[in-house]
């Protein structure tokens, strides 16, 4: 066994960047409309992560003036999410499938870091730099378990949203606003549509590719950005309340309130100001 036995075996092993080398394919059709990429809407879909990251720093510009650090981390770490999914399902690789499912938990885990309200911190956490710890050493441990099944990496961040989920449910039954209210039904509403679609894609396929519609995976990307176009905007409403206590967060929408369709935002009252 010489240098020329190596470099056969590595020019036979199939590589781990190679062209549908992931373990999990998609209901889209691989190479239909172009022939480098696999899933061509799955790709394209992931312009919507490229909107909502200007959009979600443009529009909550008030919080990032008094706290820039959290928005300018999360909203980055959500265009990388885009960059990364637009390269999985562009080559269905096994190295672009580690890399879209760790950068959602890396950007999961700077937003909790960065948010979860202290008042839910288990006892022994007294701090948050505790907390950040705390959330650091978990995720890169949850990074290492990720390489055993990747299959089952997707569902184990999708019930995350679970958390938040039972998260807002308390929150709310101590906010009186009815815009928040409605903030986080509309909220609810995109992802419950979201994630019926991403089940759909990988549990009912065979349906879709009966009817030759194999395309809810691209419209979960699209679904799942624009709950986080609500979702960030109450997370930043309820920081402000319980973080910035010389500030009092409103919610406006955009373009304005009379619009069918709108986006919310939060604003920075001083409620101690004197004229
Ligand atoms: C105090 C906590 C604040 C939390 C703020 C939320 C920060 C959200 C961070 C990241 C979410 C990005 C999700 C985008 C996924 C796009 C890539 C993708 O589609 N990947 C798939 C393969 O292509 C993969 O199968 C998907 C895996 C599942 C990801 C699940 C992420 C859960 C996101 C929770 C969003 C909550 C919205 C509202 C909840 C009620
Ligand atoms: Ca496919
Ligand atoms: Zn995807």
């Amino acid at each position: 066994f010489g240098v020329p036995f190596v470099r056969a075996v590595c020019l036979t092993m199939p590589s781990i960047f190679s062209y549908e080398s992931a373990e999990v394919d998609w209901c889209e059709s691989n190479f239909v409309r172009s022939a480098v990429i696999a899933e061509y809407y799955n790709t394209i879909s992931n312009v919507s992560f490229f909107l909502l990251s200007p959009a979600l720093l443009y529009l909550n510009r008030e919080y990032c003036q008094k706290k820039a650090v959290p928005l300018y981390f999360v909203s980055g770490l959500l265009l990388l999410v885009g960059a990364f999914s637009m390269y999985f399902h562009m080559t269905l690789s096994y190295v672009g499938q580690l890399l879209d499912e760790l950068s959602i938990l890396w950007t999961l885990a700077v937003a909790y870091s960065f948010w979860y309200p202290q008042a839910y911190f288990p006892k022994c956490i007294k701090t948050r730099r505790h907390f950040f710890w705390l959330t650091g050493i978990t995720t890169v441990i949850s990074t290492l378990m990720s390489f055993v099944k990747p299959t089952l990496n997707a569902y184990a961040l999708n019930c995350i949203a679970f958390h938040l989920l039972y998260m807002t449910r308390k929150e709310l039954k101590k906010c009186n606003d009815k815009r928040v209210h409605r903030m986080a039904a509309v909220m609810v509403m995109w992802w419950a549509l979201a994630i019926t679609s991403w089940i759909s894609d990988r549990w009912l396929c065979w349906l879709w590719q009966a009817i030759n519609f194999p395309y809810f995976h691209s419209f979960w990307h699209v679904l799942i950005a624009l709950s986080l176009l609500y979702c960030c905007p109450l997370v930043i409403y309820f920081d402000v309340t319980y973080e910035m206590p010389s500030f009092k967060p409103k919610l406006e929408y955009w373009p304005s309130d009379s619009w069918p369709v709108v986006v919310p935002y939060v604003t920075l009252e001083e409620p101690h100001k004197q004229c």
